[in-house]
């Protein structure tokens, strides 16, 4: 089997944390362990969220007063992909002695006509309270919008249309390497009438194109791992409930919030839509109990998740 998991970026880093590299590298080694039996069994992919890292960085960037202007959301997103794909480099070696693990910068294809650089919607960064985030926002020019219970700057994020290195990714996967790629949506780009890239000011959707990434590489199930253990239905209400199975058109029949579950559920339910396969949200460290059908919140076309093990 192929598979293609992807890691969020707030469960490497919980709401409240502070981004210190041990608290990350912690977080993403518990990932690994449970994504190292997946690696022994089958073709590995592994891609990875950065709102809070790349929303660090910016005000880092912002901070430094040798710069005369703060670097662009762009070159920060490669940032994060080194910082994160180097722990996650490091941790799959450790815990796949002998086995060929390479981490790559990628550049994912948007459309400047996209419709969400004018509207905002992709949470970057540290959480605050409500009159902060205000002051920040009149302050430095940021937009900000609630997260949960708290409030977070939030930067657009348009649908990512290709990962450019895709078909070098195949090949890697080919030669038997585990893929660190695509972090943090991939770094958005355009490409001109000459064919030539250029960086633009955006986060794209992790999840969006880890179903994208998933579908152009023919896998075979697709896991976004976070730090809930399943989708709710009335997720924060006294009644809410966890979805273990569901078909895509069940699943989409919820409402889910648009900087958070709203796009894990659409990329699940468009990858299970386009291949038939299966797909599943749930805990950062239950990727092979999720695959064998015991976490998770599991997306298939029928509803139903195979009793026999895939492991
Ligand atoms: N219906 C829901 N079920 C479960 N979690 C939900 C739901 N709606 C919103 N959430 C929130 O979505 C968060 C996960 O999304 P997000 O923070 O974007 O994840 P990550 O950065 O790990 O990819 C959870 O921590 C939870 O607070
Ligand atoms: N780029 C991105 O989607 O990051 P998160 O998973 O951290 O939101």
């Amino acid at each position: 089997m192929r598979v293609v998991v992807a890691l969020g970026g707030n469960a490497m880093l919980q709401r409240g944390d502070k981004p210190d590299a041990d608290i990350q590298l912690h977080n993403i080694q518990k990932a690994v362990k449970s994504l190292a039996p997946l690696a022994r069994e089958h073709e590995l992919v592994v891609t990875h969220g950065n709102g809070p890292q790349v929303g660090v960085l910016a005000l880092q960037s912002a901070a430094d007063q040798s710069l005369s202007q703060p670097y662009p959301f762009d070159v920060l997103g490669a940032m994060t992909q080194g910082m994160i794909g180097y722990w996650l480099l490091q941790s799959l070696q450790n815990a796949l002695p002998g086995r060929q693990v390479c981490s790559l910068i990628n550049q994912t294809l948007v459309s400047t006509a996209d419709p969400a650089f004018q509207d905002p919607t992709k949470f970057v960064g540290p959480v605050y309270e409500e009159d902060e985030a205000k002051r920040l926002a009149r302050e430095r020019g940021w937009i900000v919008k609630q997260d949960g219970k708290w409030w977070r700057r939030v930067v657009p994020s348009p649908k990512p249309a290709r990962v450019v290195e895709t078909r070098l990714i195949r090949q890697l996967l080919a030669s038997g390497a585990v893929a660190v790629c695509a972090g943090g949506g991939g770094v958005p780009v355009v490409r001109n009438e000459l064919g030539q890239l250029t960086g633009v000011e955006a986060v794209v959707d992790k999840d969006l194109t880890a179903a994208l990434l998933a579908e152009a590489l023919d896998a075979d199930a697709l896991l976004l791992l976070t730090d809930v253990p399943r989708v709710m239905r009335g997720f924060g209400q006294p009644d809410a409930q966890e979805i273990a199975n569901a078909t895509p058109m069940q699943l989409r029949s919820g409402d889910f919030p648009a900087g958070s579950m709203g796009p894990k559920v659409d990329a699940i339910c468009r990858f299970v839509e386009m291949t038939g396969d299966m797909a599943a949200i749930g805990a950062l460290d239950q990727a092979a109990e999720i695959l064998r059908g015991n976490a998770g919140t599991i997306v298939t076309p029928s509803g139903k998740y195979p009793e026999t093990s895939l492991l």
